[in-house]
C-alpha cells in the first residue's frame, strides 16, 4: 500500500468517524432538550426563595426596549432589585429607565451612571458599579434584549440547587415581524440549541452569557466580576472559573427570549462572526472542529469518505446527508419552541437554507480580519482569551 494510499484511507475514516459523533451530538442534544424543556421541575416555594440582584448593562434604546424592561417590573417573584446600569450620561437609556422608575415607585432599582474601567470588555465595565453594589447573592446577569415571562426568575432560581454555581438561558428568540426574526429563530432553535444542549449534557462549557445567574460569593473566590474584564467571552471564562472551584454548570428550564427591537439579517451575520471570531481565536482547535459540525461542510466531507471507504455514490449520499439533517433540525426546533412554531414550514425551509448555505462563508470572514468590532470598539482576541482594545 502507498504511503499516499493510507493518508487517503486515515482522512477519510476519520472523517466518517467525525459524521457519527455529529449523528451522536444531534441525538444527544434532541433526548436532553426534551428532558430539560418539556418535564416541568419542582418549584421552590415562597419560603425558600432566594433574593436575587439583576444587572441590566444597558446601551443605546431600541424600539423594544420599553416593553423588554418592563418585563423585568413585572416578575412574579418575592424578592429581587434591579441594577441597571448605564456607561454614557447622554445615552437615551437613562430617561427610558427613570421614567419606568417613576411609573413602579414600589420597585426596588437603582440606575448607575457611569463605568468603571477594569479592561477592555465594555460589557464588564459597564457593570461592575452595580456587582459591587449588589445587596443579594444570587446574581443574575441580563442582556438589554431581553424579555422576561412573569416565571423566567423563579425558574432559573429554582436551577440553582447547593452543587450548581451557575444557571444558564440558552439562547432563543421571541417571534418578530418578518424574515430576520425568522432566519434568528431558526438559527437558536437548531444549531445553536444542537451545541448548548449536547455540550450541557456532557458537562462541556458552552456558556452564553445574555442571561445567567450566578453565586457572588463564588465568583469572588475567582478574583469577582472585575477578573473578567480582560476577556471579550467573559462568559465562557465565568463558567470555567466557577467550575473550577467543584461547581456545576446547569441550563435553565426555560430559554433566553431575546427580543430586541433592531435586527436585520446582516445584523446577525455581524453578531455571529463576532462570536465565531471571539470563538477561533480562544480556542483555535474549533477551526478545524466547527466546520466539522456544519451539514454542508460535512455533507461534501463524509460523502468523500463514503465514496473512497465503501464506493457508495457521493451524490446519493449527500442528498440523503442534507434531508435527514434537515428533518432533525425541523424536530429540534420543535423541542425548542415547546409549542407551534410561529412561522410556516416553507418559512422553515428558506431560513434553513439560507443559514446552512451561509454558515461556511461566515466562518471563513471570520478569518478576513484580525480585529473584530463590537458596538463602538475594536477588539483583538489573543489565543487563550486575553483581549486588547484596538484604537486606530
Ligand atoms: C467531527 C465533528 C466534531 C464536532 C465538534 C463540535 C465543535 C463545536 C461546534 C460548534 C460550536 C458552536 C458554538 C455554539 C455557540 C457558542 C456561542 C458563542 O460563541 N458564544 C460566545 C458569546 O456569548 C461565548 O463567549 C463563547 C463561548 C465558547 C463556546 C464554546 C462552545 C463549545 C461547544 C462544544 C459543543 C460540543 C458538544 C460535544 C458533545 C459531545
Ligand atoms: O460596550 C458594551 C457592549 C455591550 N454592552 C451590553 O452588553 C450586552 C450584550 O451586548 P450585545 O447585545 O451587543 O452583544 P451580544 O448579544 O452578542 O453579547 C453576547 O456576546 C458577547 C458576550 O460577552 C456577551 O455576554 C453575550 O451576551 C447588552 O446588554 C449591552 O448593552 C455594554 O454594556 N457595553
Amino acid at each position: 500500500m502507498s504511503i499516499e494510499l493510507i493518508l487517503a484511507t486515515v482522512l477519510a475514516s476519520a472523517l466518517f468517524g467525525g459524521w457519527l459523533f455529529d449523528w451522536f451530538i444531534f441525538s444527544l442534544a434532541l433526548i436532553y432538550g426534551k428532558w430539560l424543556l418539556h418535564y416541568p421541575k419542582e418549584k421552590l416555594s415562597p419560603e425558600d426563595t432566594p433574593g436575587v440582584s439583576i444587572i441590566k448593562p444597558l446601551m443605546g434604546v431600541d424600539p423594544n426596549l420599553k416593553h423588554n424592561l418592563e418585563t423585568f417590573f413585572n416578575l412574579d417573584y418575592p424578592s429581587y432589585e434591579l441594577l441597571f446600569s448605564v456607561q454614557d450620561e447622554n445615552d437615551p437609556a437613562i430617561l427610558l429607565v427613570k421614567s419606568l422608575i417613576e411609573s413602579y415607585p414600589k420597585a426596588d432599582v437603582k440606575l448607575f451612571i457611569g463605568l468603571k474601567h477594569v479592561g477592555p470588555n465594555g460589557k464588564i465595565n459597564n457593570m461592575i458599579r452595580a456587582y459591587e453594589a449588589a445587596k443579594h447573592n444570587l446574581i443574575l446577569i441580563s442582556d438589554s434584549g431581553i424579555k422576561m415571562n412573569e416565571d423566567s426568575l423563579s425558574e432559573m432560581a429554582s436551577c440553582m440547587v447547593k452543587d450548581v454555581g451557575l444557571v444558564l438561558q440558552m439562547p432563543y428568540v421571541c417571534s418578530r415581524n418578518g424574515f430576520a426574526s425568522v432566519y434568528e429563530q431558526v438559527y437558536f432553535g437548531t444549531m445553536q440549541a444542537r451545541a448548548c444542549l449536547s455540550a450541557n449534557a456532557v458537562g462541556v462549557n458552552c456558556s452564553t452569557g445574555m442571561s445567567m445567574i450566578f453565586k457572588k460569593d463564588v465568583l469572588e473566590v475567582a478574583g469577582g466580576l472585575q477578573e473578567f474584564g480582560k476577556y471579550l467571552a467573559e462568559d465562557y471564562f465565568i463558567a470555567q472559573a466557577i467550575r473550577n472551584q467543584g461547581y456545576k454548570i446547569t441550563l435553565c428550564t426555560k430559554p433566553a427570549l431575546q427580543n430586541s427591537g433592531n435586527y436585520s439579517v446582516t445584523d446577525f451575520h455581524k453578531r455571529l462572526r463576532r462570536w465565531a471570531y471571539m470563538r477561533y481565536s480562544m480556542l483555535p482547535l474549533f477551526v478545524f472542529l466547527e466546520p466539522l459540525s456544519e451539514c454542508m461542510i460535512m455533507g461534501v466531507a463524509a460523502s468523500w469518505a463514503v465514496q473512497f471507504l465503501f464506493d457508495f455514490s457521493p451524490m446519493g449520499f449527500f442528498l440523503l446527508h442534507v434531508l435527514l439533517w434537515f428533518l432533525l433540525d425541523y424536530v429540534l426546533i420543535c423541542v425548542v419552541q415547546n409549542g407551534p412554531l410561529p412561522f410556516s414550514k416553507f418559512e422553515f425551509v428558506v431560513a434553513w437554507l439560507l443559514r446552512e448555505l451561509s454558515s461556511p462563508y461566515i466562518l471563513l470572514l471570520r478569518h478576513a480580519d484580525s480585529t473584530i468590532q463590537w458596538r463602538n470598539k475594536k477588539y483583538k482576541v489573543r489565543w487563550g482569551g486575553i483581549t486588547e482594545e484596538v484604537t486606530t
